[in-house]
Formats: C-alpha cells, sequence, structure tokens
C-alpha cells in the first residue's frame, strides 16, 4: 500500500511552509542505478514539529536533504514558502537556505576555534544580518547555554554542544529548522533536553522543524511523524505516543 499526504493543488504559503510533490531522486545509473524516493509527496505545516522515520536505507536522509536544498531532486517540486527550490539556480539556493532555512546535524558541525558565542552568531555574520540581540539572549537562555558563551566546542559536551548547534540554527529565525539525527550522538539525558528545546521552539516560537530520527522517543516528541519504507511514505502519525512509534517500526520491520 503506498500512502500520501494531501497535496492541495496551490502552494498554500501560509498554511504550509514547505510542501514536497512526487519527489523521486535516484543515484547512479544504468544498472548501478538506486532509486531513494519513489514519488514522495508530503505537506508540512507551519509551526508544527515533524518526525522522519523508517527502516535503515528507506529514504530518511535523502527526504531531509532534498527538501532542504542540500541535495538535487530527479524530478518532482519541493516548495519553501512558495518557492520552488528545485528551480533555483545554485547561488539562489544558497541564498534561500541561507536566510530562510536552519540545519542541526547529528555531528554538531562547530568550528572548534571559535567560542559557543561566535559559533552562534557565525550563520548572522556571515549572512551579513545583524541578529537581534534579544532574540539571541531569548534562545541562549532558554538552552541554557548562558555560563558557556565563552567556551570552545572541546571544553563542552556533546549536549552542550548541540544546544550550540540549536541556537546557531535557531538565530535567523529559519522558516524550517532541518534536524538529522540531532539526538544520535547524545546520551538519553542530553538528548532528551535538546528534544525538549526543539517542542519549545515549536510551542513558544511558532518554530517549524523537520527531523530525521531512529529513536521513537525522539519522534514522540513529534507533532506527527511521517514513516518511509523503500522510498515511499506509507504510514502517518499524529500525535504519537512512543509505543505508537515503535509499533509502527515493528510492523515495517525496522
Ligand atoms: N550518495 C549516494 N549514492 C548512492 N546511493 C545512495 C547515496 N545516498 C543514499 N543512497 C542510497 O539511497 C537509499 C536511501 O538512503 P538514505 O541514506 O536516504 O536512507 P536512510 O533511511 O536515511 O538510512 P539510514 O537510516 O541507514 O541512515 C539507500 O539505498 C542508500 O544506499
Amino acid at each position: 500500500m503506498t500512502y500520501s499526504t494531501a497535496v492541495p493543488p496551490a502552494a498554500l504559503a501560509h498554511d504550509h511552509v514547505a510542501v514536497a510533490r512526487d519527489v523521486v531522486k535516484s543515484y547512479g545509473s544504468g544498472d548501478n542505478a538506486v532509486t531513494a524516493l519513489r514519488g514522495v509527496s508530503a505537506t508540512f505545516p507551519r509551526g508544527r514539529f515533524t518526525a522522519i522515520m523508517g527502516p535503515s536505507g528507506s529514504g530518511k536522509s535523502t527526504f531531509l536533504h532534498c527538501m532542504a536544498g542540500l541535495d538535487a531532486v530527479s524530478s518532482g517540486s519541493i516548495l519553501i514558502g512558495d518557492v520552488d527550490i528545485t528551480k533555483l539556480s545554485r547561488t539562489a539556493l544558497t541564498k534561500l537556505r541561507r536566510d530562510r532555512l536552519g540545519f542541526v546535524f547529528q555531528s554538531f558541525n562547530l568550528l572548534p576555534m571559535l567560542t559557543a558565542e561566535e559559533n552562534i552568531r557565525l550563520t548572522g555574520r556571515l549572512g551579513n544580518r545583524r541578529a537581534d540581540r534579544r532574540w539571541f539572549d531569548t534562545i541562549v537562555d532558554a538552552l541554557g547555554l548562558r555560563d558557556r558563551l565563552g567556551h570552545r566546542p572541546s571544553e563542552m559536551s556533546g549536549g552542550q554542544q548541540q544546544r550550540v548547534a540549536v541556537a546557531r540554527a535557531l538565530l535567523t529565525r529559519p522558516e524550517v529548522l532541518f534536524a538529522d539525527e540531532p539526538t544520535g550522538n547524545l546520551d538519553s539525558r542530553s538528548g532528551a533536553e535538546v528534544l525538549g528545546f526543539l517542542r519549545t521552539a515549536v510551542d513558544a516560537y511558532r518554530q517549524t522543524v523537520i527531523m530525521v530520527t531512529h529513536d521513537p522517543a525522539a519522534a514522540a516528541h513529534a507533532d506527527r511523524v511521517l514513516f518511509l519504507a523503500d522510498g515511499m511514505i506509507v504510514q502517518e502519525l499524529h500525535s504519537p505516543t512512543i509505543d505508537q512509534v515503535h509499533a509502527a517500526m515493528r510492523r515495517m520491520g525496522g
């Protein structure tokens, strides 16, 4: 059985901050071709937290990377707001990613020579925009980073480093925050802290979050979970519990 979330005919920029339409992604060609996504359609409402789950190799990271403009689709379209990013030049796509999207990865990707504060401000500076001091303070305090601002990554725990990465991603108030296994390198307590903050960002600041995870407990922080299997969305859960996510994963052999 294939499943796809209903995609409205128009972009619906007011309701959906991101839309995937019939996204196909193949790697390689000829006998070596691998089709990672086989016609994925999904809508991502503004101010909601969506988790993407599925067995290993089901296409989760490929889907996230295509949605975030980090990887090109083979066919189909991806809207961020009302812009079809599959039609943008490389330069325009880089600018859109910098100005409108935020990223958090499993490996924290902080610059080792810079302090936490310098790492957080990096995106704003690269974008040549003056980050709003009050927003910076709000994020730093909400993430409990105030007394870590002068520390370098090597002087911080993994959880603290990931909180710095989340702060950096949120500083430009991105339309969508993409998170690829953000708790994959963290112990469960630090992971829960990061997830709790992502949840707060959604509830308090109307942040839109799209997160790939293997962890049912992480997915249960989301408003809904999309399940991929063999490059297709096969199920969707709303207000998921950990048990429901476990059960869905068991059914698809993940
Ligand atoms: N750069 C690439 N070149 C060739 N094949 C790739 C590439 N990236 C991914 N694939 C293939 O595409 C399919 C989907 O991979 P993807 O990494 O998106 O899955 P995933 O669900 O994120 O897996 P995992 O949970 O193991 O990280 C797999 O068959 C994978 O081998």
